[in-house]
């Protein structure tokens, strides 16, 4: 059995609030003029330290924009967005760079294996570029919940494919970040991986006090979260707690039936659901 493991009590900057990320009317478009798209339109959020919050909404809602937003993978057009306490827009690269190399994880579809680094040293390569020591009972508890024993010496090309999505999820984790940030982790699994692999980010929030953003269009997913945020047209329109498959799923359709046609002149919203300024 996995032993529990407490979260040391300070992240980065020392400081821990229970908000881990939040924006405030936040707002992301890409171009400009008659071809600018509103990604994210004026959207506020705050995303609770130690739980486990899925983003849904249909392709092209704004899902991803929002996540590397938060995540400071992205500038934002306006509007503010902090990691804790750390307000990250207007931070220059530098110091943007080592927040969210020293505060926060990333799991992608891509898992962004280094192929020529066994499966331990690919869970430990991001502290060993920061020059961090890795802690040893929390890296073993890790491995040891990521079910990774006797696989560690293996390369990615000797893994199964959600082998190596564990080994990514095992390298966010050990760095022990404030937050991670998944984008679709399951995507590229079959079922039985992704159940496993959506449990195991589970017990990593319930054992180990991880906080976990991850942007999903399946139903079955967003039931092992928290919360639920349903984007639209790069508005967060609803949410939902403690959610189960039956319910989410049932929401998507209702939010789906209340969308507008293409062809609705409302706001200028696109034909995919993206809403576009009105030039
Ligand atoms: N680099 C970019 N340049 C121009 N437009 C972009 C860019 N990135 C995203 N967009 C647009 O912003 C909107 C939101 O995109 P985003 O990828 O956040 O949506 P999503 O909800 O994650 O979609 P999906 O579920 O299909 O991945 C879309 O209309 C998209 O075309």
């Amino acid at each position: 059995m996995t032993t529990a493991v407490t979260k040391p009590a300070t992240g980065g900057n020392g400081a821990r609030s229970a908000v881990a990320a939040s924006a405030q009317q936040l707002v992301k478009s890409y171009g400009s003029g008659e071809t600018r798209v509103v990604a994210l339109d004026h959207v506020d959020v705050e995303i609770a330290r130690g739980a486990f919050t899925a983003i849904m909404g249909p392709s092209g809602s704004g899902k991803s924009t929002l996540m590397h937003c938060l995540a400071g993978l992205d500038s934002v057009t306006g509007g503010r967005v902090w990691v804790g306490e750390q307000e990250i827009t207007g931070l220059k690269d530098k110091k943007l760079t080592r927040l969210r190399r020293d505060r926060i994880g990333f799991i992608f579809q891509a898992f962004n294996l280094l192929p020529t680094l066994d499966a331990l040293e690919n869970i430990t390569l991001p502290m060993d570029i920061a020059g961090r020591k890795p802690d040893k009972a929390w890296l073993e508890n890790v491995i040891a919940t990521v079910n990774l024993d006797g696989r560690l010496k293996h390369r990615p090309s000797e893994l199964s494919g959600g082998q190596q999505q564990r080994v990514a999820v095992a390298r966010a984790l050990a760095a022990q970040p404030e937050i991670i940030f998944a984008d679709e982790p399951t995507g590229n699994l079959d079922s039985r991986s992704g159940a496993e692999m959506l449990r195991f980010l589970r017990r990593s929030v319930d054992q180990l006090g991880q906080t976990i953003v991850m942007v999903t269009h399946d139903p079955v997913a967003a039931a092992y979260s928290d919360r639920v945020l349903y984007l639209a047209d790069g508005r967060i329109v609803d949410e939902m707690h403690r959610p189960t498959a039956e319910a989410v799923l049932d929401k998507m359709l209702r939010l789906a039936a209340d969308a507008p046609e293409p062809g609705d002149d409302v706001h200028g919203t696109a034909s995919n659901g993206t809403y576009r300024s009105a030039s």
